[in-house]
């Protein structure tokens, strides 16, 4: 749980301006979902969030204390889990303690009973206790992201980062996957931040919505400023103009009821 405080922020890589003066503030235990086209600066925003990248210029403050490098109490989730696929999903969920833990004794897998206790509390937050021995190589994409999601829970951040965790997942396993990472905020009070590009998903899951396009915000607001006409400014039509074709067939059709219903979701 934390406040964080991001102000003009801006990233360039040689010509290109990956971030042009982004600033906000998220209170804490808020859970935020980032949206933009590919190439909006969604990515370079969550890792100069968790330290991974220095941003050219502005700062971002944690509670206060300016993110200078990488830190512990921030957790990130990402496309792909880079879990280890030889050993049991309680064994990677262990590996989030691995920056509390001497090299000696993370070496001789020795982890302090606190840190097997919350390996198994993150287990069963994700929904994975029953298969805490299972080797994480025969589990399922959305089963593994899950254990991703626990590694992460392990590391007991004050905030989480999810640069589009679902990406990879069918739509039921992204649905899953997206209700784990938000109950297990909600059961924590966890500060988070996901990038997705799904906007029904992000409508489903999202409380408050930054829109990116071309580095620059292009909306921070909360579910009902989120209208199609925003899903418009941040994507072009490409998104919403099969939700406009079927609203007008609907209202022609004189049977508003029948529609179909992916309109109702906006
Ligand atoms: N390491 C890098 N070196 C050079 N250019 C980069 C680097 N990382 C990102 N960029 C550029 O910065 C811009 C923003 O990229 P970024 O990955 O942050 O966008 P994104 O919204 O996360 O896109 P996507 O959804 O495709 O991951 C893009 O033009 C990208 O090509």
């Amino acid at each position: 749980m934390s406040t964080i405080e991001v102000t003009d922020l801006s990233k360039s890589y040689g010509d290109v301006q990956a971030l042009d003066d982004v600033s906000f503030t998220i209170p804490d235990g808020e859970f935020v979902v980032l949206l933009g086209q590919s190439g909006a600066g969604k990515s370079t925003l969550l890792r100069c969030l968790n330290g991974i990248t220095r941003p050219t210029e502005g700062s971002i403050s944690i509670d206060g204390a300016e993110v200078l490098g990488p830190r512990n109490d921030v957790a990130m989730i990402f496309q792909q889990h880079y879990i280890l696929e030889q050993i049991s999903a309680y064994s990677n969920a262990l590996t989030g303690a691995l920056g509390r833990t001497s090299f000696l004794r993370s070496l001789l897998g020795r982890y302090g009973d606190g840190d097997k206790r919350e390996a198994l509390r993150a287990l069963d937050t994700v929904g994975l206790l029953d298969e805490a021995n299972q080797r994480a190589g025969n589990m399922s994409g959305g089963q593994q992201q899950r254990v991703g999601i626990a590694r992460a829970l392990v590391q007991e951040p004050s905030l989480l980062l999810a640069d589009e965790p679902v990406a990879s997942l069918d739509p039921a396993s992204a649905e899953t996957v997206m209700r784990y990472i938000r109950d297990a905020a909600a059961e924590r009070d966890l500060t988070t931040i996901a990038s997705l590009h799904q906007v029904n998903i992000a409508r489903e899951f999202g409380e408050r919505f930054i829109g990116m396009k071309d580095g620059e915000i292009v909306f921070d607001g909360y579910r009902e400023e989120f209208t199609v006409d925003v899903i418009d400014e941040i994507y072009g039509d490409i998104e919403t103009e099969a939700i406009r074709e079927e609203r007008t067939e609907s209202s022609a059709d004189e049977r508003p009821a029948q529609s179909g219903t992916q309109a109702h979701e906006y």
